[in-house]
Parts: structure tokens; C-alpha cells; sequence
């Protein structure tokens, strides 16, 4: 058997450097020491952690360095300035101090910038480039330099961005990396530029460092590896200045699972380490506070779920009709919604998931399908709301117990002076409640009406209160659905209990307190299903 050796293809991560200019991103010291040692067991080749010299954070997050065991903690910083030698340089100088494995200078590599950006000469650029690769190289650290500009800069002088790229690689860069600083470069002109760029540099030297402002960067970086490129900077959901950088989330599957890439080269994220794939993007998110893309391709929630009847019916026969790869291959999961445009087979599958039985053959399962539709058309939405589903199926299936009635319920809000003799808005609701025969009143104050219902609903429900102690709200999220005096308002709750457990109901009304009122019953009622509660 023929086997072909694989070239290795490296992975530079900047997410703590180029994601830091992300608008709205602010990272701490704790979260950069948690990010590094997360790409670094993910199998990240270089871990670009920030400007020391910069900033405090970035001074300190070098002084310190984090432990890492494969990645190369790299320091970026800019080439010496224009009339200083790199030792008179403070920001070199920071550069050398930092406790870095490998130092990524930035230089400009476009004769425009160079002349309206630095106001300098070419010539001057060239020595600085050379200096600074230099200097670091003799200080004993693995050095790279990103030629920011270079491919608009080759355009517009192609023997000038060249001059850049070639300065670095004989002054000992290891690795040259040509960046498309504004984004704008289209794939063709990427690969054209970088096979050319490859016939002065060695190809196993060249790196790419893509910008996502034609939503390409991920394109751009895969035309530069076809065209010879070897070193692919990237971050954690496309994290990065403006639109962000290529996506490594993305990028790294398709390097281990599409056969063009899986086949000719090697990178140090393993098989194990792709299927944490989904968990580290999100633990990103998370610690940036942010709400994870769920269209994302590969590790977005969204990325391998089915909401149609005719694709669901042919999933549940093979995944592989409608999925390009497997799910668990990245860590992420198949899903088959239920919603207006689901079928049988979509309903089948949510009551499989859901653990409750049916009959293929009962007619109440014809009677769900068109129940969910009908009620679809009236706003429900059951593909967000799965446990509001899953009572409908149990009800229409003949199997949720009758535990409780609502006999009547009332709430006022008013606007009144506080003991301060400050104007507060104050909500009260009463609730009638008959469990099992027994009458119970309960009246609650909230800082809105559905709090304070909710208050009093959940306040005491007889033999029943035992098992909804743990459960909480934790969001409510409302949505008026036609505008006008016809307006419907859908809400949706999401509630959680002790054991961690997580649902989500819907309500759909004209009255928004209506609508509310019927998830949070759909909440409660679910807690009791969930908890075995006797009828
Ligand atoms: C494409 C990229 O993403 S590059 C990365 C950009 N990231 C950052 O800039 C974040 C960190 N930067 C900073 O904190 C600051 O800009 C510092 C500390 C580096 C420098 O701050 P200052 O000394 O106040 O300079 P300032 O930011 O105003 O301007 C940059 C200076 O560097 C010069 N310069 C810019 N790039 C380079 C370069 N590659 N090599 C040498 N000099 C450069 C500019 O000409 C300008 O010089 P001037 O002050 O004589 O006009
Ligand atoms: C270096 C860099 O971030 C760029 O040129 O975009």
C-alpha cells in the first residue's frame, strides 16, 4: 500500500491579540491564562498572547506566562520605529524582555502605508524589518513577521510587498506571514498572489492571516494552503478587528474532515481534541459574555438540526442526507425541531428524545401533527419551546394528570409612594387554586404583574409545593407577532430546577398576560410530570 506522507500545516491562534480588538471584547488576566491553556490542549501550534509593552494586562500576562505544553506563547509588537536602531527601541526592547517562545513583528509590506501611514521610506521600512527579525533572532526566540498590507500593498507594488516578505525570511523569520489587513481580498487573488509570493519563500515559511470583511477569511486562508502556505493565523468564533479574523472553529474541521485537506496534510488538533470542538467555542462565549452564534458552521446549535418533514423523514432513515459530516465529530449534536413545517417524522422523533411512548398506528398521532400546526399558525412556536411540546403530545396522547385548576386569578399594578417618599410601581396578584377539592388563596407583591404571579401561582400549590421548591425562572422573553390593534404576543419562559435541568414553555395570547400566565402554568405542570408527581 501506497502511503503518502502528510505535510504539517500549523495553526496560529490570535484570539487573545486580534480578538482583543474586537469590538465589545475585554478580556482579564484570568480569562487570558484560561484561553491559552484551552487552545493549547486543543492542539494549537503558536498561542499569540498580546502586545507586552502595550498595556498593564498584556506586560503582566508575559511576566507571568502561562504554562503551556505544546503551543509556542508568541509576542506581537511592532518592527523598530522609522530613525531608532531595535536597541534603542522600547518597544523591541518589551518585546525581547517578554517571556515569549516566538516574537510576531508586524511591519507594513505596502508602499502607500509606508508613505502615508508611517511616513517614512521604503528604504527605512526595509532596514527596520531587517533590524528587528534580526535582533530578536540573536536574542535567541523563533521570530515571524505579519506583512500588514501585503496584499493590497503587492497589488498596488508588487516588488515592494515582496521586498517586505523576502527582508523578513533572510533576516531568519521563520515564518513570513502575509496578511489581508483590510479583508478585502478575494479568494482567487489570494491564491494567484501567495503562488507567486512561494516561488521567492519557501511555501513551509508562508502564512496567512486573513480578515472576514467579504465573509472569506476562511476561503482566503484555504486558497493561500492550495497555493503553498503552510502557517494559518486564525481565532475562536472568528473573533478579530471589525467583521474578525478566519475562524478557526471553522477552519479546523474542515482541515481534519474534508478529504482535499484531510488527505495531503497533518495539524496538531487530534480527532479526541476536534470533538471539544463545540464545548471550547461556547466556554469562549461564555467567558466573554456573549451569545453563541447558533447558525455557526460545525459548532452553532443550529448546525446540524432538522425542522422540515420531508429532510426529518429522511435523517431518521441516514443522517447522511442532509449532514456533510457527523455531528459527534466536532462534539456537536443532531436535532429534528417540530414546528409548522414538520411532518410525522419530525414529531416521532421529538417524542423518541422526549421518552414517550405511541403507537405508529394511533390516529392521535395524525391528531398531533395537525394540533401542532393549527397551533403553530396561532403563533406557538414548539421548535423553542420544547417542554410546552412535549405537554401537548402527552395531553393529545391522553397522558398528562390533572393535578391542579386555576379557578381565577387577578392582578393589579399601581403606582404609589414608598416610606422614602419615592414613586414606586408595585404589582399584586391573587390566585384561586382547587387541588384535589382543596380551596387555596394565595396573594403575592412582584416588581411586575408576571412576577408576582408567578410568585403567587408557585406560593402554594398543596400537595404539589414539595415538588416545585426547586424550580426557577430564568428568562422571559416576549414577542409581539402581527402589529396593529390585531396584535398577538407570544412569550416564552425558560425555567430551570435544583438538578440543573433546563425547559422552556410558550403562552400566545392578545393579552400578554394571558400568554404568560400559560407558559408559566406550562412550566409548572412540566416540573410536575418530570418529578413522577401522582395525579
Ligand atoms: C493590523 C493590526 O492589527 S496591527 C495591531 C494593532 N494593535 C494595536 O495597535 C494595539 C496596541 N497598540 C498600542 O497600544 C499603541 O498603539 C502602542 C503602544 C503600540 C504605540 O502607541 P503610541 O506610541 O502612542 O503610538 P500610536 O498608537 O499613536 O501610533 C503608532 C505609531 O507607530 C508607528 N508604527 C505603526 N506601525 C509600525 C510598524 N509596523 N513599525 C514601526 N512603526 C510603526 C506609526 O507610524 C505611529 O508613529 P508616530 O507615533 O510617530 O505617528
Ligand atoms: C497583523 C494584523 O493583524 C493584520 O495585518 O491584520
Amino acid at each position: 500500500m501506497n502511503s503518502v506522507k502528510k505535510e504539517r500545516l500549523y495553526l496560529f491562534d490570535t484570539t487573545l491579540r486580534d480578538g482583543a480588538q474586537t469590538n465589545g471584547v475585554d478580556f482579564t488576566l484570568a480569562d487570558k491564562q484560561v484561553i491559552a491553556a484551552m487552545l493549547d490542549d486543543l492542539g494549537i501550534d503558536y498561542v499569540e498572547g498580546g502586545y507586552p509593552g502595550a498595556n498593564p494586562l498584556d506586560s503582566e500576562f508575559f511576566a507571568t506566562r502561562p504554562k503551556l505544553n505544546h503551543a509556542r506563547f508568541t509576542a506581537f509588537g511592532m518592527t523598530r520605529r522609522a530613525g531608532r536602531s531595535a536597541s534603542n527601541d522600547p518597544g523591541v526592547a518589551g518585546l525581547l524582555e517578554a517571556k515569549a517562545d516566538a516574537i510576531c513583528f508586524v511591519a507594513k509590506a505596502s508602499a502607500y502605508q509606508v508613505r502615508v501611514a508611517l511616513e517614512t521610506t521604503k528604504e527605512e521600512n526595509l532596514a527596520s524589518i531587517r533590524d528587528s527579525v534580526a535582533a530578536a533572532k540573536a536574542a535567541g526566540r523563533e521570530v515571524m513577521l505579519d506583512c500588514e498590507h501585503f496584499f493590497d500593498g503587492y497589488k498596488e507594488d508588487p516588488s515592494f510587498a515582496l521586498a517586505c516578505a523576502k527582508a523578513a525570511y533572510e533576516a531568519g523569520a521563520r515564518w513570513v506571514v502575509l496578511c489581508d489587513t483590510n479583508g478585502g481580498t478575494m479568494p482567487n487573488e489570494i491564491e494567484t498572489i501567495v503562488t507567486e509570493v512561494t516561488k521567492h519563500i519557501p511555501g513551509d515559511h508562508v502564512g496567512i492571516h486573513a480578515h472576514n470583511d467579504t465573509e472569506q477569511a476562511v476561503a482566503n486562508s484555504l486558497a493561500a494552503v492550495r497555493a503553498g502556505a503552510r502557517q494559518i493565523q486564525g481565532t475562536l468564533n472568528g473573533l478579530g478587528e471589525r467583521c474578525g479574523n478566519a475562524n478557526l472553529c471553522s477552519l479546523i474541521p474542515t482541515l481534519k474532515l474534508k478529504k482535499e485537506f484531510s488527505d495531503a496534510f497533518e495539524i496538531g488538533v487530534t480527532a479526541e481534541k476536534l470533538a471539544t470542538l463545540v464545548k471550547v467555542s461556547r466556554t469562549l462565549d461564555d467567558m466573554l459574555n456573549r451569545v453563541p452564534n447558533r447558525h455557526a458552521p460545525y459548532v452553532g446549535e443550529s448546525a446540524f438540526v432538522t425542522k422540515t418533514g420531508i429532510h426529518a423523514s429522511a435523517v431518521l432513515k441516514d443522517p447522511q442526507t442532509y449532514e456533510h459530516v457527523l455531528p459527534e465529530l466536532v462534539g456537536n449534536h443532531r436535532k429534528v425541531l417540530v414546528s409548522d413545517q414538520a411532518g410525522r417524522s419530525n414529531v416521532i422523533a421529538e417524542l423518541d428524545r422526549a421518552g414517550i411512548p405511541y403507537e405508529k398506528s394511533d390516529p392521535k398521532l395524525t391528531r398531533l401533527v395537525e394540533e401542532l400546526k393549527a397551533r403553530e399558525a396561532a403563533g406557538y412556536a414548539y421548535e423553542s419551546a420544547n417542554a410546552s411540546f412535549e405537554l401537548l403530545a402527552r395531553r393529545t396522547l391522553g397522558k398528562v394528570p390533572h393535578y391542579f385548576e386555576v379557578e381565577q386569578f387577578d392582578v393589579n399594578v399601581e403606582q404609589r409612594y414608598n416610606a422614602l417618599g419615592e414613586r414606586v410601581t408595585v404589582a399584586l396578584a391573587v390566585v384561586k387554586v382547587d387541588v384535589a377539592g382543596e380551596h387555596l388563596i394565595s396573594a403575592a407583591e412582584g416588581n411586575g404583574p408576571v412576577n408576582a404571579l408567578d410568585v403567587a401561582l408557585r406560593k402554594d400549590l398543596g400537595k404539589y409545593q414539595k415538588y416545585i421548591e426547586g424550580l426557577t425562572l430564568i428568562d422571559y422573553r416576549v414577542r409581539i407577532l402581527n402589529g396593529g390593534t390585531g396584535a398577538v404576543t407570544r412569550v416564552l419562559i425558560e425555567s430551570e430546577d435544583e438538578n440543573g435541568g433546563r425547559w422552556t414553555t410558550v403562552g400566545v395570547s392578545p393579552n400578554i398576560i394571558d400568554a404568560s400566565f400559560q407558559a408559566l402554568m406550562d412550566s409548572v405542570i412540566y416540573k410536575l410530570v418530570k418529578s413522577g408527581a401522582p395525579a
